[in-house]
Order: C-alpha cells, then sequence, then structure tokens
C-alpha cells in the first residue's frame, strides 16, 4: 500500500532535503503544490487534507496556520518549526526520547519536530536526569556550532553571497540568552533551572555540535555519565556514543563538527579530566537536526523501518 505525504513549504531548505529522502521511496506518493498557489490557504489545505503525513516546513506562524487547517482525522502532521514543541496535545518528534515515545509518535497524529540545538542538548540531558546525575534545579550551561543551514534560506542566501569579512569568523548569537529552543530543551530534559544557552554561527553550510561542561561532585560521575549513555541508547541505531575520552578525537587535538553529515546520526561523547567534564552531542543540522529526523517520525507512524531512507 502506498502512502500519501505533502510537504508544506516544499521550496525551504528542510522541506528540499525531506524530498530528496522521499524520491528514493516507491511506497510513497508525494504530492506537490503548483509554485504559483504554495501560499495560497484552499489549495494547502485541500493537500494537507488529502496527505497521510504532512510535512510543515514553514516559519512558525504559517506552521500555527497549517494545523489549523487540517480537519481529516487521518492526516498525521509533523512539525518541523518551533510552534508546537512544548504543546500538551503534540508528541515530541524524538523517538529516543525516553521509553513510550516510539508507541507516542505510532499513536499520535501529532508530532512536533525538535530543534536541532535542542535535539542534541536533550539527548546529553534526559538520561542524565532521569539517572539522577544531574539534579533537575542543577544550573547548566550550554554552547552549540552550528553550520549557516539551520538559518534557513535567508541565511545561506547571505552566507553565500560572499564579500561580507564578518560572516567569515564564528558568530556568538541568542546573547539576549533567551533563544526559542531553551522550553524545549527544559520541558524535555526535565531541567527546572533555565539554562545558559550560546549558540555559534560559523562559515560551514551543515553540521552542529553542543557542549555542556561540567564540574563534577566526584571524579567517578564521568564513567558514571558514559554508562549512563551506553544504558539508555543501547540498540539505538541513530545514536553512536563513542568512547569514553574519544582516542581518535584526543589524538587529532580537535573536534570534526561536521564528521556526522549526511546522516541521521547523533554521537556523543564525554571527555574528563578529574572532576572537569565536557558532555558533547554532533549532528547535521538538516539530517538528524531536521528533515532525518522528521522522515524517522514519519515512517515510524505509517509503521515502516524507523530508518528507511535514511
Ligand atoms: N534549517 C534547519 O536546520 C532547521 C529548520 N527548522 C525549522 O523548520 C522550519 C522551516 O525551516 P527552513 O526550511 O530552514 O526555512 P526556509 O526559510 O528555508 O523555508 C521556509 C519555506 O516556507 C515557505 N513559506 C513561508 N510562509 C509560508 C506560508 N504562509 N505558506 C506556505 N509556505 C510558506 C517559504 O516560502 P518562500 O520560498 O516564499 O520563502 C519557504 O519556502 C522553520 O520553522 C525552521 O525553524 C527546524 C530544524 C532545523
Ligand atoms: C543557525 C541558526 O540560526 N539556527 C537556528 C536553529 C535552527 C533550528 O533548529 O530550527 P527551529 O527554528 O526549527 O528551531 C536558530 O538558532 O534559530
Amino acid at each position: 500500500m502506498k502512502h500519501t505525504v505533502f510537504v508544506d513549504g516544499q521550496e525551504g531548505t528542510t522541506g528540499l532535503r525531506i524530498h530528496e529522502y522521499l524520491a528514493a521511496r516507491a511506497d510513497i506518493d508525494v504530492l506537490r503544490i503548483a509554485p504559483e498557489l504554495r501560499k495560497d490557504a484552499n489549495e494547502r489545505a485541500r493537500l494537507l487534507n488529502a496527505a497521510d503525513v504532512a510535512f510543515l516546513c514553514l516559519p512558525d506562524a504559517a506552521a500555527i496556520e497549517a494545523a489549523a487547517l487540517v480537519t481529516n482525522p487521518r492526516t498525521c502532521l509533523i512539525d518541523a518549526s518551533t510552534a508546537h514543541r512544548i504543546h500538551p496535545d503534540w508528541r515530541f518528534g524524538l523517538p529516543e526520547l525516553a521509553a513510550g515515545q516510539r508507541e507516542a509518535l505510532r499513536t499520535s497524529k501529532r508530532i512536533a519536530n525538535p530543534g536541532c540545538h535542542a535535539s542534541a542538548f536533550i539527548l546529553l540531558a534526559r538520561p542524565l536526569v532521569d539517572a539522577g546525575l544531574i539534579a533537575p534545579e542543577q544550573a547548566l550551561s550550554a554552547t552549540s556550532i552550528t553550520g549557516y543551514s539551520g538559518g534557513g534560506k535567508k541565511m545561506i542566501e547571505q552566507y553565500e553571497a560572499g564579500g561580507d569579512a564578518k560572516l567569515l569568523s564564528p558568530r556568538p548569537y541568542a546573547l539576549g540568552l533567551a533563544h526559542k529552543h531553551i522550553p524545549e530543551m527544559m520541558v524535555q530534559s526535565g531541567l527546572r533551572t533555565k539554562p545558559v544557552f550560546m549558540p555559534i554561527v560559523s562559515s560551514f553550510y551543515k553540521g552542529l555540535a553542543v557542549t555542556i561542561p561540567l564540574q563534577l561532585a566526584d571524579a567517578g560521575d564521568a564513567e558514571r555519565i558514559h554508562a549512563a549513555f551506553q544504558k539508555r541508547y543501547d540498540g539505538e541505531r541513530f545514536v553512536r556514543v563513542m568512547p569514553l575520552d574519544d582516542a581518535a578525537t584526543l589524538a587529532d587535538g580537535f573536534f570534526d563538527v561536521q564528521a556526522c553529515n549526511d546522516t541521521n546520526r547523533v554521537d556523543l561523547f564525554v571527555f574528563r579530566n578529574g572532576q572537569q567534564a565536557l558532555l558533547m552531542a554532533r549532528l547535521d543540522n538538516l539530517g538528524k537536526g531536521a528533515s532525518g529526523a522528521a522522515v524517522q517520525c514519519m515512517n515510524l507512524h505509517l509503521g515502516c523501518d524507523e530508518g528507511l531512507g535514511l
């Protein structure tokens, strides 16, 4: 049986990438909107309601509008935007979040996919909160280094136009300490204290690494953290727990932010020295950070092999 799929926002960065994944699938019929009608509410409503799965690859306001256009109870929405990530009627599109999450995604018709920084942060923080290795009240801080495709079409155009010397160096942003991913980071990790979060965008297309530095109460905590990751992600095909103090990275001396590019994988690292540790998570912001994760959720929801096409 073929499944019918529509991408609202088909010309955008995440929408185009989802189309690339779907193009290779014989079990999926993709509905396409005529380019001149792509912002026409009636035509969008017709296609959204004709789909078994509709991806929303839109700015937040347009994603909220799209959700309101859906009246077919069979249509499952997978929203890539920030609009519904902590909404109680929507399930968080991170199958590896916790036990029971896959079942929730199989049965829900409303799936909100995580933000790219948030996916990496949550995959580090949540198992440690669950295992009691991080107290919910603990004040964490995190940085994220990201490629410019995370900023969508506008930022890609800006970087690719060339001629602006200040774009050549890394640019910290969200300096108002209110990045839009912080609410989902807290809710989905179980943290009650708002983390200090500073992302840094740099002059490469894609790839992302979140780092959480920790002062440990006990030097043995780094092993316990690493063991908690191994236990939580045992058998997860898209999460790779790297060896404690990963020798290859340490030998190189530099961390490769782009090493998960063109995959749907997340690599988790623990580096330690006495009572200090660095927890790091690396992913492709357009893969597990956006389009790959969205297709993974679709596969799960439709009862296909979760990794099909990824
Ligand atoms: N890029 C990334 O790494 C990630 C992005 N996301 C999120 O996914 C969503 C899409 O992001 P991204 O693909 O990067 O964004 P883009 O800016 O690249 O694309 C958005 C698309 O939506 C279209 N659009 C805007 N308003 C409407 C409307 N009212 N009706 C129909 N189409 C509309 C735009 O049309 P037009 O062509 O006219 O501009 C554009 O094609 C955003 O919410 C973003 O925050 C999530 C995770 C990672
Ligand atoms: C480089 C850059 O600007 N990145 C985006 C995050 C991209 C992402 O995850 O998207 P959502 O908008 O869906 O949350 C940012 O930090 O706002």
